[in-house]
């Protein structure tokens, strides 16, 4: 059995196309991750699995219950961290997670929960205290009671520091390797290359992409960038290596100069072009196209380049600021 699927799945709101024709299948034991730019269905997508937003049109299962029939059994049998998680603020972290325990039937000790999520110290303050990132762990510690057989999660690192996000990754796989499987959503690409098998790629509502990482970069002829960084660089490099064969793009930042081509076997006659101008090659960096450049490319229709990668990056650096804060 797999653990989600669903049949054209659609969701309009008016004149929007939240989720159109959704074909998911999520099978059991892996790690799904569920991707898209803001908008892009996500989260409308994750209210139709657990059954707070019905669907206008199509189906669809959870553990093998119907999502619109049986979401009552659906929500007992799996661990949920909702997008927005609105804490009790006059419970205890503790009250929170006996709560979650009690309403799954389950009997974990709620301090242990606490403990894998770092909040074993906090167990007696109440929740409304908490900042962003302890409510998110809080939510997690909810999300785990009962050992859930799977785990959907909407943006689990939203309001982590870098810590609190590589904490919720290594409980991912934990709960992974002890079986859970794991559906999450994210925006936050180097999350969801460190620890998926698999992603799907949504954009206006519809799935564009669905594979394995390497599969899909394969796919899409991903780019490979090269930074050779030389003594000096000559006037007439960039010229030079622009007209090459599979050179999609060429920048000069000081010694070091950046070169993308279009297909990974185009690396070695670069190298060969550069030694041949006569400068001294000091060292050679060769970074494969990441899940970030491949997103830019699925989700905004355009090719990236370096600058691309470049304003991708720092768009994920200034998303971790945002959830550092
Ligand atoms: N309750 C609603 N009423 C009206 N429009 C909605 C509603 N919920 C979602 N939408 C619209 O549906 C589309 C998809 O939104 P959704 O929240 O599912 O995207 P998302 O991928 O989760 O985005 P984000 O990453 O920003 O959370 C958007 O255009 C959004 O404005």
């Amino acid at each position: 059995m797999d653990a989600i699927t669903t049949n054209s799945l659609s969701r309009r709101f008016g004149d929007v196309n939240a989720v159109e024709s959704l074909d998911l299948t999520v099978q059991t034991g892996e790690i799904y991750g569920f991707l898209g730019p803001n908008g892009a269905g996500k989260s409308t997508t994750i209210n139709m699995l657990l059954g707070f937003t019905p669907p206008s049109t199509g189906s669809g299962t959870v553990l093998g219950s119907d999502l619109e029939h049986e979401s009552v059994a659906v929500r007992q049998s799996i661990g949920v961290l909702p997008e927005d998680f609105g804490v009790y603020g006059r419970l205890t972290a503790r009250k929170h997670v006996r709560f979650a325990i009690e309403t799954k039937g389950a009997n974990d000790d709620p301090d242990d929960l606490l403990a894998r999520v770092e909040l074993a110290d906090v167990a007696d303050r109440t929740a409304g205290g908490f900042s962003t990132g302890m409510k998110q762990r809080l939510a997690l510690a909810m999300a785990l009671a009962g050992s859930p057989d799977l785990l959907i999660l909407d943006e689990p690192s939203s309001g982590l520091d870098p810590n609190g996000a590589r904490e919720m990754r290594a409980i991912i796989r934990e709960e992974n390797e002890r079986g859970t499987t794991v559906f999450f959503s994210s925006h936050v690409m180097e999350q969801v290359e460190a620890i998926c098998d698999r992603v799907g790629i949504m954009r206006d509502g519809r799935l564009i992409a669905e594979d394995a990482i390497d599969s899909l970069k394969d796919r899409f002829d991903a780019d490979s960038r090269l930074v050779v960084t030389l003594d000096t660089v000559a006037d007439d490099i960039v010229p030079t290596l622009e007209t090459m064969n599979g050179v999609t793009d060429v920048n000069v930042d000081g010694n070091d100069v950046s070169v993308v081509v279009a297909d990974a076997s185009r690396k070695a006659p670069v190298i060969e072009a550069v030694g041949a101008s006569g400068v001294t090659i000091e060292d050679i960096r060769i970074d494969d196209s990441s899940l970030e450049d491949l997103f830019a490319t699925l989700t905004t229709g355009e090719r990236p380049t370096s600058r691309h990668a470049e304003e991708n990056a720092a768009n994920t650096t200034q998303l971790i600021r945002e959830a550092d804060q």
